[in-house]
């Protein structure tokens, strides 16, 4: 398929506000859409004020060329001279037109759309040719000509990233909250590349607790949405039907209990982006809904009808997706939808001890700020060493939390004694298996209520007799949490 695309010249295409037949869209049709053996003209305009003027001029174009097959979209830019923001808009329609054949005429839209086009025509890799028309009157043949701009494109593929320097920010924004130490850097490189992509489906796959949300939440910020809700959802805290209401709303009536219309996260980030946790553990029945999502870019509140959304969709898994589809729990075709940018983070333990105490430091001064403690936490050389080789199955969040704790219980200068037991007595042998963490957690909790088991097993949530059952099958001792 022969495609044409190009965006409406808001001036150039009117005259005093009605279509002008001398303007390049009009042009375009009458001398060169039959010649050059088009199959179809996909004519952007911005949302306003240019929606009318986009219908005035289809209908024109429809009216004196009824034979031609026109498409017209219109795309919400907040900002038409925010160049990043133009390129990732226009990317994910170009990328959608990957089978065709694209002809980019060239001349209407803002010079920075012509930039936009330019650069995805340099490096999307598509095969695109970017076209020129010279006017009637600057021509020696007396009609208009059609010009192929000769550019060599880049062999490197669609991550080409295009920094636009503000003048608050280089190149990664908000990195305040975020330590990135060597062996992440890759990969927040790479999520800096996708934050530039609009659209584009990212799956973030790493144990628990090394910082998944984290990597999305810093994906939203580096991206044009960045001034647009961000909503995380832990999918496998939900049954299915709960789910379905929480993503995709429900109207007054729609089951028992549904007094009034609700929105659901994808309506209220729409514009902006939803990031969906454990997505491995959705059911069959949310895998089908979610593709119909990321493929229609709609959703169906349940007991609605069908409604546009517009936003980026970040997934994240704990568990082995490529695994889940080979036993068929988990779809593939959902899945290469959603494995577009792969990322994966490193658990705490391969990133290495120097690493780790890179961590404990960045956490001991962020700490220091959010519990508002007015000296540092200082550790004994003996007690900084107990915490660098601990194996952290939590990962982050297990130091994160460690240090948190610390700052809550222990005196200005952190002995190896404050330190609990268990992870004193780590064999610095990491397992994530269920039991290994129920194991841990009951050592956590008993070690914080100093080894009381009723306070322990109310704040597990079970009763004092299964927690001494748990204790006893894993060989734990009350008396080796009292302090
Ligand atoms: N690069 C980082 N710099 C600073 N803090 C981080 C970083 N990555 C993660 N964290 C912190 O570690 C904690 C755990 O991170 P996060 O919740 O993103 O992990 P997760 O992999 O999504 O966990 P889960 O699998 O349990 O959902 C959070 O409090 C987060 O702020």
């Amino acid at each position: 398929m022969k495609i044409i695309i190009s965006w409406l010249a808001y001036n150039n295409d009117f005259q005093n506000g009605t279509v002008d037949e001398s303007g390049p869209t009009y042009n375009f049709h009458n001398y060169f859409f039959n010649e050059a053996q088009y199959d179809k003209h996909i004519l952007l305009a911005t949302e306003t004020p240019e929606n009318l003027r986009i219908t005035k001029l289809e209908n024109k174009l429809k009216r004196d060329f009824p034979k031609h097959n026109i498409e017209c979209k219109t795309v919400s830019i907040e900002d038409p001279i925010d160049l990043r923001e133009v390129k990732t808009k226009v990317e994910p329609i170009l990328l959608d037109l990957s089978d065709c054949e694209i002809d980019i005429f060239f001349s209407p839209g803002t010079s920075i759309m012509q930039v936009a086009w330019y650069i995805c025509h340099t490096s999307l890799g598509l095969n695109s040719r970017l076209i020129q028309v010279r006017p009637a009157k600057h021509s020696q043949s007396n009609k208009p000509e059609r010009l192929i701009i000769d550019v060599n494109t880049s062999e490197i593929p669609k991550g080409v990233i295009l920094k636009q320097k503000n003048s608050e920010s280089d190149t990664y924004e908000h990195t305040e909250n975020y330590l990135i130490t060597d062996s992440i850097q890759p990969v927040y490189d790479n999520a800096f590349k996708v934050a530039q992509t609009d659209n584009v489906t990212t799956l973030i796959q790493a144990e628990t607790g090394t910082g998944k949300e984290h990597l999305a939440r810093f994906i939203h910020e580096n991206s044009v949405r960045s001034n647009q809700p961000y909503i995380p959802i832990n999918c496998s805290a939900f049954s299915d039907d709960l789910l379905e209401s929480r993503l995709f709303g429900h109207k007054k009536g729609a089951f028992t209990g549904a007094t009034k219309d609700k929105e659901g996260i994808f309506k209220k980030t729409d514009g902006g982006t939803v990031f969906l946790d454990e997505i491995g553990d959705i059911s069959s029945y949310m895998q089908q809904a979610l593709l119909r999502v990321l493929e229609e870019k709609e959703i169906t509140p349940v007991g609605g009808t069908p409604e546009k959304i517009d936003v980026r969709i970040i997934t994240a898994s704990n568990k082995n997706l490529v695994q889940l589809c080979k036993d068929d729990k988990f779809r593939w075709d959902l899945f290469y939808r959603l494995n577009v940018a792969p990322l994966e983070l490193p658990s705490l333990q391969e990133r290495g001890k120097g690493e780790v105490e890179k961590m404990i430091d960045f956490f001991i001064d962020q700490k220091q700020k959010t519990l508002k403690k007015s000296a540092k936490l200082e550790f004994s050389k003996e007690a900084k060493k107990v915490l660098v080789n601990y194996g952290y199955p939590g990962n982050i969040r297990e130091l994160e939390n460690l240090i948190e704790r610390l700052y809550v219980f222990a005196e200005e200068e952190v002995m190896a004694n404050d330190i609990p037991n268990f992870i004193k007595k780590n064999d610095n042998k990491k397992s994530l298996s269920l039991a290994d963490l129920e194991k841990r957690h009951i050592e956590y909790v008993m070690d914080l209520y100093n080894g009381n088991q009723s306070k322990s097993a109310e704040a597990l949530g079970i009763v004092v007799n299964t927690l001494k059952n748990k204790m006893e099958k894993y060989g734990l001792k009350r008396q080796d949490f009292v302090k």
